[in-house]
């Protein structure tokens, strides 16, 4: 199917000052014409939309990878690990948003890792970009239809746990979806049952064998003590939170908050794909009252600690990978 796009306000800027596109349109000159599609309604992408861009990824790279990675805020080496890869820069898939926010370069990188065939996404799509929940994890459905059966999602985010320290590593068991508590959902709108079901459980969404294999693979790293089992919220962003907001979370039992993942993740377990998940905590956030500078959170920061840590995050994802791909041989 050719002709579609999702025309609900996304002619955003890229942060140059160049609008990459305009009435709603993708910013795609690929000579796709335009449907009538709203995202009040149908936010959805057809699965026949879906399919013709896994196609084109597939038929690209001439792969169909098993693992799908998504890398967060600043953690765009994990791609970097690709071996033979072949790149497909955003703006040139038909159909596909444009990253907007720096430390996501907006490209997909097919290739191997540790023997697997992977495909990472090198930028991913934020609520506050002025993009719809569906539209954030399409592509977790193009994974799914290219053949994708585990997804790793990392992010950045903010430490509430008072015991994670920056640079930490919080291993997702669970999350708290707060866009959901006000009516917010990637797979509100009309359910084709082809991805799954109406009503999917999101018991269990953190895959318990991953997290176990990743606790042991940090003991062999020698980073056990830098490594958690939390809970992870996403909040709509920009703005980062206020105290009283952490406060309330972390009342909630949430360990970690940040502005991402928690639409992927419904996205990828309604279509019954294995999820692994982490949070790099990249600031420490306040839940109490004070002066300091300090317990302001900014991006620069949150892109500085992402990229010291990031040898620890490729390392992490590669031996796992590596562990996945030995197991199904
Ligand atoms: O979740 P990722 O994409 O890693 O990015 C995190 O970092 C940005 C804020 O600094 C927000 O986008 C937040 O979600
Ligand atoms: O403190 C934070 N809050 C929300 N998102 C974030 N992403 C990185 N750090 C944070």
């Amino acid at each position: 199917m050719t002709g579609y796009k999702v025309a609900n306000g996304n002619g955003h800027s890229n942060g140059n000052g160049n609008t990459k596109g305009t009435n709603g349109t993708n910013g795609h000159s690929n000579g796709h014409k335009s449907a009538d599609y709203t995202a009040q309604e149908n936010p959805t992408y057809p699965y026949e939309v879906i399919e013709e861009i896994a196609d084109f990824i597939t038929k690209g790279s001439g792969m169909r990878p098993k693992i799908g990675i998504i890398c967060g805020s600043g953690l765009g080496s994990l791609a970097d690990m690709i071996q033979d890869p072949k790149i497909f820069e955003y703006e040139k898939i038909p159909n596909f948003p444009v990253s907007t926010v720096e430390g996501h370069a907006g490209r997909l990188v097919v290739g191997t890792l540790e023997g697997a065939t992977v495909m990472a996404m090198q930028g991913r799509f934020h609520f506050y970009e002025g993009y719809p929940l569906a539209k954030c994890s399409m592509p977790v459905r193009v994974m799914k239809l290219c053949g994708v059966e585990y997804l790793f999602a990392t992010n950045a985010a903010g430490g509430i746990n008072p015991r994670f320290a920056v640079g930490d590593i919080m291993l997702m068991h669970d999350h708290v979806n707060m866009l959901g508590f006000a009516g917010n959902s990637p797979l509100q709108g009309p359910n084709d049952p082809r991805f799954g079901p109406r009503f999917p459980a999101l018991v269990n969404s953190y895959n318990k064998d991953l997290i176990n294999k990743a606790i042991e693979i940090a003991k062999a790293m020698g980073i056990e003590s830098n490594i958690h089992v939390g809970v992870y919220s996403c909040l709509g962003g920009p703005n980062y939170e206020t105290i009283a907001e952490l406060k309330a979370l972390r009342m909630m039992g949430v360990d970690a908050v940040g502005m991402s993942t928690v639409h992927e993740v419904i996205t990828a377990r309604h279509c019954d794909m294995k999820v692994f998940a982490f949070s790099l905590i990249t600031n420490k956030c306040a839940t109490e009252y004070s002066d300091k500078k300090d317990d302001e959170a900014n991006h620069d920061e949150v892109m500085a600690v992402a990229k010291n840590r990031q040898k620890a995050c490729c390392e992490l994802v590669s031996r796992l990978i590596r562990e996945i791909h030995l197991a199904s041989a």
